[in-house]
């Protein structure tokens, strides 16, 4: 029985998606019509429910969806044209490519030809660059989640020492970039597979976020005692969805993300909110 209070992703991304079918509304009235696009590769179970999810929510805050789909096998080639023929969609004011993808794509190579200005997930090398040097860009839907999810809950982030597990390009690297902006200025320890004693960081942080991709990795002995702990990575077993931090952690945290129903909701809303500021840029 956990006795952290409970960050809800889930009920934080429903007031978000209230306040940003109201500015959907306001766009349509002045003749500009989000549509969100999404290319997903393959069959992945995981990446098909959330790019399923992604286009309910599209449906909930009146965003269009354009919905491109393909065969495990498709070719570097297939997934390139994809990419161009939705930068060049004029019902597609922002689309993402569902990572990750098959291992023989150059993920890199498709990244970067998704024009920056449609570029909902904010991985686009110039907007991880803009990212870096401080001038406003999208910012990568998990990150932004995070932090949003911290604010919201009044969870002081400003001078607090972080341990981010995990350096991967949707959750850690980014995250690190933007907790150390002067907006959030805080102390960030980015640990890796490499890092020697991940638990010795976790121990010393007010805040962890665990974005490893490694069931259970995070154990209640790694927990300051009322820190705030994010359970951020996933992983499908036959038992089920399990998640970075071990359920445990929740008699040792102050407040707690569990790994369904925290951060998870929190990256679709952004993605929503990436969608809605690119659509009234135009
Ligand atoms: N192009 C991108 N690919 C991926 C990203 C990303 O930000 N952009 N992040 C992750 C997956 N992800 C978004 O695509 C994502 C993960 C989890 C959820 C979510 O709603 N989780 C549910 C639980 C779902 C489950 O049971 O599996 C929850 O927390 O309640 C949404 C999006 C990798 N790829």
């Amino acid at each position: 029985m956990t006795t952290a209070t409970l960050l809800d992703g889930k009920a934080a991304a429903a007031d978000i998606k209230n306040e940003l079918a109201l500015r959907v509304e306001a766009l349509k009235e002045r003749g500009v019509h989000p549509g969100l696009g999404t290319i997903l590769v393959g069959d992945d179970p995981g990446s098909r429910s959330y790019v399923g999810g992604k286009h309910r929510d599209c449906a909930q805050v009146g965003i269009a969806s354009i919905r491109v789909e393909l065969p495990a096998d498709a070719s570097q080639a297939d997934v390139e044209a994809a990419v161009l023929r939705l930068n060049a969609d004029p019902a597609c004011t922002g689309f993402i490519v569902q990572l990750p993808l098959p291992a023989h794509i150059d993920t890199h190579a498709v990244l970067e030809l998704i024009d920056p200005v449609k570029d909902a997930d904010g991985l686009h090398p110039t907007n991880l660059g803009r990212l870096v040097l401080g001038i406003p860009a999208p910012l990568p839907c998990t990150p932004r989640g995070i932090i949003d999810l911290l604010r919201r809950n009044r969870v002081e982030i400003t001078g607090q020492q972080f341990c981010v597990i995990g350096c991967g390009v949707t959750v850690g690297r980014p995250l690190g970039l933007m907790l150390t902006r002067a907006t959030e200025h805080a102390t960030v320890t980015l640990c890796h597979e490499a890092t020697q004693d991940t638990a010795a960081h976790a121990r010393e942080a007010d805040v962890v976020v665990a974005a490893a991709g490694v069931a259970h990795l995070v154990r209640p002995d790694w927990i300051k005692p009322g820190a705030t702990v994010l359970s951020v990575g996933l992983t499908r077993t036959v038992e089920g969805v399990l998640g970075d931090v071990h359920p445990d952690v929740g008699d040792v945290a102050g407040s707690f993300a569990p790994p369904i129903g925290g951060v998870g909701p929190m990256t679709r809303a952004m993605l929503l909110t990436n969608v809605v500021e690119a659509a009234e840029r135009i």
